[in-house]
């Protein structure tokens, strides 16, 4: 039975989920505070449920000895070195919806806090004061807002803010003149959004490209008098500077939840008039906190139960029907990538898949990311299907891959060929009805080859004798053939022989075949089957 760890401040709802589906869960909402028990812990679990107090760093990562998946209870996965996760081969998930609504409205609601001074006027009535005159504050109405990353939570906010009456400019790269028409908003570069909004509101992910995108620099280009509300994430913003801005009076009033170093227990911006700050509540609401932890819950035990993966940020998705009907292929893929990793002792340079027939409708990512872990596990048996593909990448493989109608008798195949500088190696195989992948050609020659745990493959020039030599060999050593397969490129040519054992080819009985003299190569092979 799978077990899962949740080691943040999850909902309830999520620990009661995974009981349902049948995984064994241990909630312990502080354990993310504390490292080194975390690190001495980790190692029990297949699966990690987290918010943002969790780090998941590589060194955390070095003692997940058993960890499949991380699920990210919310948007944000700074907290999660992602790379490094790749590389152990566990899969990271979010849930990119569930808190997007309640971190838009606290944006929202923060933009309202820091034009009308609400936490000060609060503070001051609830003091007895009465001071009418000390609070005016602005209208939202009529006002150009300007969004920085229109995603998610920016079109949400946007929406909102159109609905306010304000006039919406955004910076955002990655949308569309199309998609910013349809939210009703003005697609603007950053300088443009600078000098015009008299609110900016924040909602990027925190990555190295938008790490202090409101520099010193570009803070000085905002227009005298502007608002700046950041419900994103700490580091977007230069807080010294920021501090600097509001005393000089050039920024008129800033609302933060978010800090560069959480939690923020001092900051240059504690104290000054007009700065808004909270604890990191964007997402904190009921709504969002029952809807991101009963989906994070679904997603880890949909993989850890039936391989299905959704709204993984380091692994394509398949979904539970396509790992149903994809099993069979992702298994083969992963026996022909395993055939060529074992016949292959050289840098490989390239692998090129074609995919043929059935199998060229399916998910190819996920299928790529078999072929290359099977190639990959041979150098190296912690590779899986979410880590191949990045070592690949490291190593300077290239991976290239051709999807073709059904071209021969068969519904569909792949053939996999790996290119390195001293020669190319290719394989095919299919799956049949009975769901049982079979090696259907090896260097050309047509077979047709159950796959077994210990297998051996032959080559040899096609000339009399050869098979006899090959079975007394074997059988004088006690090796059991289950399955016997041959082929050849013509008459005294090529030929090879690829075999399914009962037992694994020792050294011993690879010397024997190599006595023989007739063998131009003998290799065993091992399959997970
Ligand atoms: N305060 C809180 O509690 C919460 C904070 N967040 C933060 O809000 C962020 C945004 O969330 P979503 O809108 O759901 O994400 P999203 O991925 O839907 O949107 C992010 C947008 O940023 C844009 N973007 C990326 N790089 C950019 C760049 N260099 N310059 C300008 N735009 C860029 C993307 O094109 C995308 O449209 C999250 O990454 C997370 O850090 C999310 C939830 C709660
Ligand atoms: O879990 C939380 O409270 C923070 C949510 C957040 O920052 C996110 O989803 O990115």
């Amino acid at each position: 039975m799978p077990k899962v760890l949740v080691s943040d401040k999850l909902s309830e709802t999520a620990v009661q989920i995974f009981r349902d589906r049948g995984i064994e869960v241990d909630f312990m909402p502080d354990l993310g505070k504390d490292k080194e028990k975390l690190a001495g812990l980790i190692g029990q679990y297949d699966g990690l449920a987290i918010r943002s107090a969790t780090k998941v760093t590589e060194k955390l990562l070095e003692s997940a000895d058993n960890l499949k998946v991380i699920g990210r209870a919310g948007i944000g996965v700074d907290n999660v070195d992602i790379p490094a996760a790749s590389k152990k081969g566990v899969i990271v998930m979010n849930t990119p919806f569930g808190n997007s609504v309640t971190t838009a409205e606290h944006a929202i609601a923060l933009m309202f806090a820091v034009a009308r001074q609400l936490p000060e006027a609060s503070t001051s009535t609830h003091a007895g004061k009465w001071e009418k005159n000390r609070f005016m504050g602005v209208e939202l109405f009529n006002k150009t807002l300007g969004l920085i990353g229109a995603g998610n939570i920016g079109s949400i906010v946007a929406d909102r803010a159109l609905g306010l009456k304000m006039k919406v400019l955004a910076y955002d790269p990655f949308l569309s003149e199309e998609r910013a028409q349809q939210l009703g908003v003005k697609k603007v570069e950053l300088d443009d959004l600078l000098g015009r909004a008299d609110f900016i509101t924040m909602h990027v992910p925190l990555t190295d490209k938008t790490r202090n995108i409101l520099s010193r620099e570009n803070i000085a280009k905002t227009k005298k008098g502007v608002r700046i509300v950041n419900a994103a994430r700490g580091g977007l913003i230069d807080e010294e500077a920021l501090a600097e801005a509001l005393q000089s009076g050039h920024v008129a009033g800033a609302a933060l939840d978010v800090f560069a170093t959480e939690p923020a227990t001092d900051s240059p911006l504690f104290n000054l008039p007009n700065v808004v700050v909270t604890p990191h509540l964007g997402a904190s609401t009921t709504e969002a906190q029952e809807n991101v932890a009963l989906q994070v819950a679904e997603q880890m035990s949909d993989y850890l139960l039936t391989g299905a993966v959704s709204n993984a940020l380091n692994m394509p998705s398949v979904t539970a029907e396509e790992a149903k009907i994809m099993g069979p292929w992702i298994k083969l893929a992963g026996h022909l990538g395993g055939f060529i990793g074992q016949m292959t002792d050289e840098p490989i340079k390239s692998i090129n898949v074609t995919y043929d027939g059935v199998v060229s409708e399916m998910n190819l990512n996920a299928l790529n990311a078999s072929v290359i872990a099977g190639v990959m596990k041979v150098s190296n048996p912690e590779v899986n299907m979410v880590s191949a593909p990045a070592i690949a990448k490291d190593r300077g493989i290239q991976l290239a891959t051709t999807r073709q109608e059904a071209a021969g008798v068969y519904d569909g195949y792949i053939k996999v060929t790996v290119i390195t500088d001293q020669r190319e190696r290719s394989i095919a195989g299919t799956v049949f009805s009975d769901g049982k992948p079979r090696f259907i050609q090896i260097r050309g020659i047509n077979v047709d080859a159950e796959i077994g745990a210990h297998m051996l493959y032959t080559r040899n020039k096609d000339v009399p004798g050869v098979i006899g030599a090959l079975g007394s060999t074997l059988g004088e050593l006690g090796v059991n053939i289950a399955n016997f397969q041959l082929g050849r490129t013509s008459s005294g040519e090529d030929a090879i022989a690829i075999l399914y054992l009962d037992e694994p080819m020792s050294d011993e009985a690879l010397a024997a075949l190599d006595k023989t003299g007739k063998f131009l190569q003998a290799r065993a092979l091992q399959f997970e089957v």
